[in-house]
């Protein structure tokens, strides 16, 4: 299976080069800010199919450059779709919890509404939208709360933050499943081959970590794991204000993707275990 990705430095795409054989395009090949170009790559390329794995994904940020967000989120995807359509090659798109209005305490369902509350959940939703209107042979894996041993995320603020202080003050209204990217680069895999083998597989799925937690209960596993003496402790969303609002609830039903690919959505505490000890006296 010929594996074209676009993203090479980000947590997910990193992990894909690491559990496969795969031509990943950084942003000197593929540049998302220009859709047709990354379109044009995918009709001069042999592959058998097509993950992309690139976003813009600084959330606060993209409150200012939403335009900016808005191509490489929505309209790159949607023409990368549009190419593989045109060829006949199965696409895999990842997206976000961040399209959830984030209201209640059930577990998303992929049939669920969808009403973004921020910039980024914005722009990731039109890609969605570019994605399934495209009509070729797609999914969408939409995950939460990414960490892994490489680039930014959660685990490594916290880490980095425990070196210099002995207590936090850490959301506990947020809600949802921190996923190990390992294990997202691993289910899409998965996908990629049943999808090859089966031209009827595709459509949207959630894909989150699980047992789902506040950003609270996460910190205070991470110092555990790390065994770091940081006491955290648990404030309303309201008292750690941000330029962009985020979703309080982002719990995932991820019964889709165990019903259509037999893929159970992953333990993020074993997960965090291995990014750990990768990390162990690096931060
Ligand atoms: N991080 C998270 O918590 C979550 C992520 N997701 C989704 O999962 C997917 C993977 O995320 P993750 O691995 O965390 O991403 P990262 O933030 O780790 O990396 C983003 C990647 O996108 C690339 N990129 C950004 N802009 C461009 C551009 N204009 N042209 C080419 N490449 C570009 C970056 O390249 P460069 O290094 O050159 O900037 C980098 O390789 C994304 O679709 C994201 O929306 C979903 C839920 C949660
Ligand atoms: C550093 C820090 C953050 N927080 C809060 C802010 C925020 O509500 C929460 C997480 O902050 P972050 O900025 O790391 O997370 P954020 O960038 O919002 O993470 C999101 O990224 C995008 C790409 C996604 O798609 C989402 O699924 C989600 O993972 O923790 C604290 O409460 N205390 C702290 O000391």
């Amino acid at each position: 299976m010929r594996i074209l990705i676009f993203g090479k430095t980000g947590q997910v795409a990193t992990e894909l080069q690491l559990q496969a054989d795969v031509v990943a395009l950084g942003r000197d090949s593929a540049d998302l800010s220009d859709p047709a170009a990354c379109a044009a790559v995918i009709a001069a390329s042999d592959c058998d199919v097509v993950i992309n794995a690139a976003a813009y994904t600084a959330v606060d940020r993209a409150e200012q450059e939403e335009a900016v967000a808005h191509v490489i989120n929505g309209d790159a995807p949607t023409a990368m779709a549009h190419a593989c359509a045109a060829r006949g090659t199965p696409f895999i798109h990842i997206s976000t919890d961040y399209v959830f209005a984030g209201t209640g305490t059930d577990p998303w369902r992929v049939s669920d509404p969808v009403a973004p509350q921020n910039a980024y959940g914005r722009t990731k939703l039109a890609g969605e939208e570019g994605v399934r209107a495209a009509g070729g042979q797609s999914a969408i894996l939409r995950t939460s709360w990414v960490f892994s041993a490489h680039g930014n995320n959660f685990v490594k603020t916290m880490l980095r933050l425990s070196q210099t202080r002995d207590a936090l003050s850490v959301v506990a209204d947020q809600i949802g499943g921190p996923t190990p990217a390992a294990d997202i680069a691993k289910a899409a895999l998965s996908m990629a081959q049943q999808m090859l083998s089966d031209p009827n597989k595709g459509g949207t799925h959630h894909f989150g970590g699980t047992p789902a937690v506040s950003w609270a209960d996460f910190a205070t596993e991470i110092f555990t794991q790390a065994n770091r003496a940081v006491t955290v402790s648990g404030i309303p969303t309201a008292d750690y204000p941000t330029p962009a609002c985020r979703p309080l609830n982002s719990r995932m039903d991820g019964t889709t993707l165990e019903t259509d690919f037999n893929i159970a959505q992953p333990d993020w505490k074993t997960g965090l275990g291995c990014v750990l000890k990768t990390l162990e006296h690096t931060i």
